[in-house]
């Protein structure tokens, strides 16, 4: 089974003042270090595959280094890059070990410019050597490149294409691989553009050095490097001068937050992470716009630049859903929202029945949703208890009181998670695996026979976690009835932005509608589909329709429900199960900011993943389809 995996974390740190400021005012010059592990550690929800950082130091001599990186695998990856660097001093004496001047002189990872990255592949090969950042190496400083990401383009393939046709000849052929010799090709064309206006003023030696580093213009290079790219992307790098830059996709797809004071100036994939390593409110932090760069130059000026025109801005709402952590200020405003939203349809799936049901979460991810939930249950129960009051036609007595007041939304803590670890981004049978075991239930916590049990959960893609664990647990508590409750829309179409699944036989929601499609002898339906699909291909990518909809097309939200209620209820359950499923509507009115809902609607905002969902579903028909 094709794997499914998403996200990456970035940070970025720019010391603005010499290492001694911050040993005589922190105490340690090892500051901008230490701030990066908190960036990293606090994003580790986004990435559990690999990790990686990369320094470099300024104004050193020829001769000496000045580009440092260290990468490593697997969920303990943070911890295990940081010993590895600390390892560098651990045996130094006190004298020296808080000697900022010794320290950038001799010792590695003593710099002023820090990038950190934390991988779930995508795209991307797996092993170490495909975790960022990536490195390209030269004997003029300026030159050289470290690179990292959290991105996906859908035109991995054209750029390849491209760089060949002039050409380059990489040596690998993975997506960060290629940015990275994009991006370093055109680099090099930079340098060497300054190379020849040096030579033409008569500079001789070091001087050009100096020159070329002095004059660099990184948005030249970003602008004639991003102008093909096609996929959500925040890039970021570093070059051996000293240069910083990081550059969004023009939708605004994937995120990146900066901050900038006297001291630092710091970028990181979410906000609460700057609020939280730097001690900043939530208004001082700046998002990267679609389409913008932050540059910080050698001398530590930052500017931003517009290097790609913003295009319609379609934010990924997976990121609030789900990705991001929910103690940013206005996801968890979201969050509650999208679980707030859901009542009206919960309460039909309990026939109203709130006296025999209780409500509870799928850790962890849905916890803040689960939280928003209660309080419009509560607001509910609140309107029912006035009319209750009212409706007795007289003021109550105390025991009327009593009964009336007595009535609560009954909230449990009913599935726990064993380990804090996403299993979303596990590999294939390895994921059903530990889905199976990963959670368990609190015994006693609903009467048996009578209650009714809600539980929410943030989203259903393959339905793994459903079907391998979460039905059959939760029925061993002997429920009338388990609601499955979404606060996303139904997951129907492959992400090419982040979340990389190529498959469309993946999706639960596609495998029920395909099974309804054949039930009630609609197979014409998907004939014509993979028919017109077919037809396209070829066509300029601006040009190609999602004709996955049609597969879609004649059933309502609840048919499909239905339908995969029956593909994922394992046989024996005795509790009667239903979903409920967050509208699509209701999603926008949670997260009107971020309107990027294609893995739900179909709507892709680059033409690329149109051009990808074809492949994805011809794919399907004629591997996996039998017609
Ligand atoms: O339908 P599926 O394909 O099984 O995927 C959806 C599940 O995966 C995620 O859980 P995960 O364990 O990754 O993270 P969490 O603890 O943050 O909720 C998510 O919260 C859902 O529970
Ligand atoms: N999740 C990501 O952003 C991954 C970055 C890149 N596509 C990789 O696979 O390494």
């Amino acid at each position: 089974m094709e794997q499914l995996k998403h996200e990456c974390g970035v940070a970025m740190i720019r010391l603005l003042k010499p290492l001694e400021y911050y040993e005589k005012k922190y105490g340690t010059w090892m500051y901008g270090l230490n701030k990066l592990y908190l960036l990293m550690e606090k994003q580790h929800n986004r990435g559990q595959e690999g990790a990686g950082l990369a320094c470099v130091k300024l104004e050193s001599s020829p001769g000496e280094e000045y580009m440092f990186r260290e990468r490593a695998m697997g969920s303990g990856a943070i911890t295990e890059i940081f010993e590895t660097v600390q390892a560098n001093f651990k045996d130094l004496p006190p004298e020296q070990l808080h000697d900022s001047e010794y320290a950038k002189r001799v010792l590695p990872f003593a710099g002023e410019v820090y990038m950190g990255h934390l991988r779930y592949s995508t795209t991307g090969k797996s092993g170490i050597s495909y975790v960022h950042p990536f490195l390209r190496r030269n004997n003029w400083r300026a030159k050289n490149l470290a690179l990292c990401g959290n991105f996906n383009m859908t035109n991995v393939d054209e750029i390849f294409a491209r760089i060949t046709a002039i050409g380059q000849h990489p040596r690998k052929y993975a997506d960060t691989y290629i940015m990275l010799e994009q991006v370093g090709h055109r680099l090099d064309r930079e340098v060497e553009r300054l190379f020849n206006q040096a030579e033409a003023d008569g500079l001789t030696g070091m001087e050009v050095t100096h020159y070329i580093e002095e004059h660099i213009e990184l948005a030249n290079v970003l602008r004639t490097s991003s102008r093909e790219w096609d996929g959500g992307y925040v890039i970021c790098g570093l070059t051996g001068s000293g240069e910083t830059f990081a550059i969004r996709d023009p939708w605004g797809i994937r995120s990146a937050f900066w901050y900038q004071d006297d001291e630092i100036a710091v970028l990181a994939s979410e906000r609460p992470v700057i609020q939280t390593a730097l001690n900043v409110p939530a208004e001082e932090i700046k998002e990267l716009l679609p389409g913008q760069a932050l540059l910080i130059s050698k001398e530590g000026k930052l500017r931003t630049s517009q290097i790609n025109k913003a295009q319609e801005k379609r934010a990924c709402s997976f990121e609030r859903i789900y990705f991001s952590r929910g103690s940013d200020v206005d996801i968890y405003k979201e969050r509650k929202l999208l679980g707030e939203k859901l009542v009206p349809n919960i309460l039909k799936a309990i026939n109203d029945d709130i006296d025999h049901t209780v409500f509870s979460f799928i850790p962890n991810t849905a916890e803040v949703a689960f939280y928003g939930m209660l309080q419009g249950f509560d607001d509910y129960l609140n309107e029912e208890k006035v009319q209750q009051i009212a409706g007795l036609g007289h003021s109550p007595n105390m025991e009327e009181l009593e009964t009336i007041l007595s009535r609560r939304i009954r909230s449990e803590k009913v599935a726990i998670k064993d380990i804090k670890l996403r299993t979303f981004i596990a590999e294939g049978n390895s994921r059903n695996d530990l889905a199976a075991h990963v959670y368990d239930v609190t015994y006693g916590s609903l009467v048996p026979g009578v209650d009714n049990l809600v539980v929410i959960d943030d989203s259903i893609v393959r339905g793994t976690t459903l079907r391998q664990s979460i039905i059959g647990i939760l029925d061993r508590l002997g429920p009338k009835k388990i609601v499955i409750v979404s606060s996303s829309p139904q997951v129907r179409y492959p992400d090419y932005y982040g979340i990389d699944m190529a498959r469309m036989s993946e999706f639960i929601a596609f495998k029920a509608a395909i099974e309804l499609l054949k039930e009630r002898e609609m197979r014409d339906i998907i004939a014509s589909a993979y028919r017109k699909s077919k037809d396209q291909v070829g066509l300029p990518k601006e040009q190609m329709v999602n004709y996955v909809k049609e597969i879609y097309a004649p059933f309502t939200d609840e048919e499909i429900s239905a339908k995969m209620v029956e593909l994922l209820t394992p046989q024996g359950t005795k509790a009667k199960v239903e979903i409920v499923y967050q509208p699509l509507q209701g999603l926008h009115e949670a997260c009107p900011k971020h309107m990027g809902d294609w893995y739900f609607s179909g709507d892709y905002p680059t033409p690329g993943g149109v051009k990808m969902l074809n492949k994805a579903f011809i794919n399907y028909i004629e591997q996996m389809y039998q017609f």
